[in-house]
Order: C-alpha cells, then structure tokens, then sequence
C-alpha cells in the first residue's frame, strides 16, 4: 500500500530494458514514497537507475511491473492520455540536457511566460521574480541558445516553477553550476517545497546531497538506506596508488570534493587527512 499522503509511491518497481546486447534490468523492486513539500535525492553510481527511476515518477515512462501511485491515483495501467494530462498539469520536469524542455525561438522571459500559459495552471512564482531567484534577470532578453549551459539549466529550472507544479523531477539540476548558482537552484527548490511542491532531484553533486534533507542511494537498480543529509555519510575506502614523488592520483568521486583543486593536509594520529581548504573568509 502506498502511504496515502504520499504525492508519489513506488511499490516493487521494475524497469527491464530490452537492447539488442540483453535484457537490462535498471530498477530491481522499487520502493519509496515521496511526502508533500519534501525535498529529496536520489544519488548513486553512473548507470545505477537514477534517470530511470524519475522518468517513471515523472510519468515520461513505464515500470515493467510494480506500482506507481501519484496524487493518490494509481497510474500503473493508466491511457497514455491521462499521463499526458497529469504531465502537462501537475509535473514540471528539469530534463539532464535542459535545451530540451526550452521553447528556441523564445527569449528567456518569454519562455517563462509561455511555460506559465502552455500549463493554465497560476500561483507559479511570477516570471520576473523567477529569474531573479535563478540569478537570470540579465539574460532575460536572449534565446536559450545564447545562454551558457548553466544559464539554460537555471532557465529550465525557472521554467518548472513559474506554474505552481504539484511535484518537481530534476536530472541533476546543480551538475553545470557554480557553488553560487548551484545554491540558487537548491534555495529556489527549498522555496516551492516550502509551498507544498513535492521536489526529487537526481544528484551526483556533493554540494547538494550535503545540503539536502533526505538523500536515497540507487545502486545496480536498487536503493539502499535511507539517510537524512544531516546524518554523515557511510565512510568509504577505496585503495590509491602513491608514485615515487609521492603523489597520489583520487578516484573521480574523491576528486569531485576538491573543486578547486586545492587541499589541505593534516597528519593525525598516524593517518593522513586531506580537506577542501575553507574559503577566504575576506
Ligand atoms: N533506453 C535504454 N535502453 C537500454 N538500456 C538503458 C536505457 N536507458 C538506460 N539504460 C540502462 O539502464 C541502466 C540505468 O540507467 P540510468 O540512465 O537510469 O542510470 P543513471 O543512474 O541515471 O546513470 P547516470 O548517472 O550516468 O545518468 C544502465 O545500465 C543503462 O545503460
């Protein structure tokens, strides 16, 4: 049964994809529920079923078996012109490559004001106030293909809230950003949950899944324990060869909590601790 104040629950998903190479089984029994106004992430290893599993919540494809369940309505078995509907009234999705979901022929405000239209839906965030939240008020009179990729993400991203939608599906929303616009997307997500949108988000950003109440792990198609992101982290080893200069080559993960590509070292107790160095406090 999925939790009936649930906007969204997944019972035993599967997702079995059939390529000429095999049968890929990308979600192996699913299970989750999403709260109204929560904010979520799904994080994971490349290839572990993230984008799968929102495409299914955001109602763009089908489970192969299980449940899904959305507005209180299970929508398992439901015509293709009923998603359709609930796609276009009550769902805002933040496609990974965000000139996919943007109107070219449109300025960045009118593409707004489109979006707004398109979806007949009001008590969105007003245009104007959207791209400011997104930090876009400069870029409101050029077409998505003069905006830099970050610049379209967050257009995409102030597309899905100006129409009051019921539930948020973004494919790693924060991945072409900056810290500073990267925290713009996450407190503009933080606003519309705050009104009630139920937002998930899909992330392999440590800024975020930092930042983030609750964080789901999605390996091989399966998720595994829950943790609030305030709680730490599982720690993780992973083996690193030193060369005779002794230096030593991160894994990409590692790599990624340096963006600077700076570090500071300590040497406690015998072992080694290697940090971001903090931010110039001037
Ligand atoms: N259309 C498809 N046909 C066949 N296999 C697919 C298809 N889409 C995804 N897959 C496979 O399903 C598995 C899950 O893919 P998915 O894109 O959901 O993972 P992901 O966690 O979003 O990865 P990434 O972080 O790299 O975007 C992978 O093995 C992928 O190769």
């Amino acid at each position: 049964m999925t939790n009936e104040t649930s906007t969204a629950g997944l019972r035993n998903v599967v997702r079995i994809y059939r390529a000429v190479s095999g049968e890929v089984h990308a979600l192996r029994g699913v299970d989750v529920d999403f709260p109204p106004g929560g904010i979520t992430a799904i994080a994971g290893p490349s290839g572990g079923g993230k984008s799968t599993l929102l495409s299914i919540l955001a109602l763009r494809d089908r489970a192969s078996a299980g449940t899904v369940t959305l507005f209180g309505t299970d929508v398992t078995e439901a015509r293709d012109s009923t998603l359709k509907r609930l796609r276009r009234s009550s769902i805002a999705w933040v496609p990974q490559r965000p000139t996919h979901g943007l109107f070219p022929h449109l300025t960045a405000i009118e593409n707004l004001y489109q979006t707004a239209q398109i979806r007949g839906r009001t008590g969105g965030l007003e245009p104007v106030a959207a791209l400011d939240l997104l930090g876009l008020t400069h870029r409101a009179d050029a077409p998505p293909s003069r905006l830099s990729g970050g610049e379209q993400q967050r257009l995409a991203v102030a597309a899905a809230l100006t129409h009051a939608p019921d539930l948020v599906v973004a494919d790693e929303p924060t991945a072409e950003l900056d810290d500073g616009n990267a925290e713009r997307v996450l407190q503009a997500l933080t606003k519309v949950a705050a009104q009630g949108t139920t937002c998930v988000l899909s992330s392999h950003d440590p800024r975020a899944l930092r930042r983030l109440p609750r964080v789901l792990h999605l390996r091989h198609g399966v998720l595994s324990a829950e943790r609030s992101g305030s709680e730490p982290a599982e720690p993780r080893q992973a083996d690193a060869v030193i060369d005779s200069a002794g230096r030593i080559q991160l894994s990409p993960e590692a790599l990624k909590l340096f963006p600077a590509r700076r570090a500071r070292m300590q040497i406690v107790d015998g072992q080694v601790v290697l940090k971001a160095p903090e931010e110039n406090p001037c």
